[in-house]
């Protein structure tokens, strides 16, 4: 599903490289941590799936496409793929929560029929379904990035890039949304997240990558993780967690 081999980014402005060597696998309907301390490449890691930018050396593989050799007109194909969440949520603040998740589809050219029947079960979907006509001012953090989620995965991506999207939200709100996130990836999409909440991390126990100056430190399934047994202990620490 995404795939780098030996990947290196250097940015023009800087010499140490951002990636360095980074060699490394996602499969199909895994949900992976990305951890490291700041500037340890985690974004940029991101940044290379999408195309944003593009690798110095090495190659990044999503879905079977070296990203670097797409022509222009198709890494918008591409990045019908991707869904993408911020930790600034980046919603578009005249329009109101439908909207903002509707235009993700009407810019995809999608019909208005099928944009009515979507939007409300994505916002279902995200604990939203009674806000659609609020706009971004009106919520909360957690909502707000509820309904950022809502957008990124309204086209039905195959994959939901997530880059600190708890790290603008305290902790409470913060399980708020890894239950959403989770709800996601039950649902099929492969997840890729970056992160410094440790306590989210440990919690959750999936396959953590941890970056330190660019290069891979740690790629293992956290605490020998295996998805039935950490099903109901997940489910009671999310049992807990309010919806803000
Ligand atoms: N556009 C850019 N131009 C130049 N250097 C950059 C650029 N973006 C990132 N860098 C540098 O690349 C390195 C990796 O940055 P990156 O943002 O990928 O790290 P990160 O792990 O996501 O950090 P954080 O946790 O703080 O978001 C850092 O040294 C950073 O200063």
């Amino acid at each position: 599903m995404i795939r780098f081999e030996d990947v290196t980014k250097v940015y023009d402005t800087t010499s140490r490289p951002a990636l360095d060597g980074v060699t490394t696998e996602i499969v199909r309907g895994e949900f992976v941590f990305l951890v490291g301390p700041s500037g340890s490449g985690k974004s940029t890691f991101i940044r290379l799936v999408q195309r944003e930018e593009k690798a110095s050396s090495g190659t990044v593989y999503v879905s079977g496409r070296d990203v670097a050799r797409l022509s222009s007109w198709r890494v918008p194909h591409l990045r019908r793929d991707l869904g993408v969440v911020f930790q600034d949520f980046r919603l578009l603040p005249n329009k109101t929560v439908f909207s903002n998740v509707a235009f993700a589809m009407q810019v995809l050219g999608k019909r208005r029929s099928l944009i009515n029947q979507t939007v409300p079960e994505v916002l279902e979907t995200v604990g939203l379904r009674d806000k659609a006509h609020r706009f971004p001012h009106e919520l909360s953090g957690g909502e707000q990035q509820r309904v950022a989620i809502a957008r990124a995965v309204v086209n039905k991506p195959a994959i939901l890039l997530a880059d600190e999207p708890t790290g603008n939200l305290d902790p409470e709100t913060s399980w708020g949304i890894m239950e959403v996130l989770d709800t996601i990836h039950q649902n099929g999409t492969t997840v890729v997240m970056a992160t410094h909440d440790n306590e989210i991390v440990n919690t959750m126990r999936r396959r953590v990558v941890e970056l330190e100056a660019g290069k891979i430190v740690r790629d293992e399934a956290e605490g020998g993780y295996q998805p039935a047994d950490n099903t109901a202990q997940l489910q009671s620490r999310l049992r807990k967690t309010e919806v803000k």
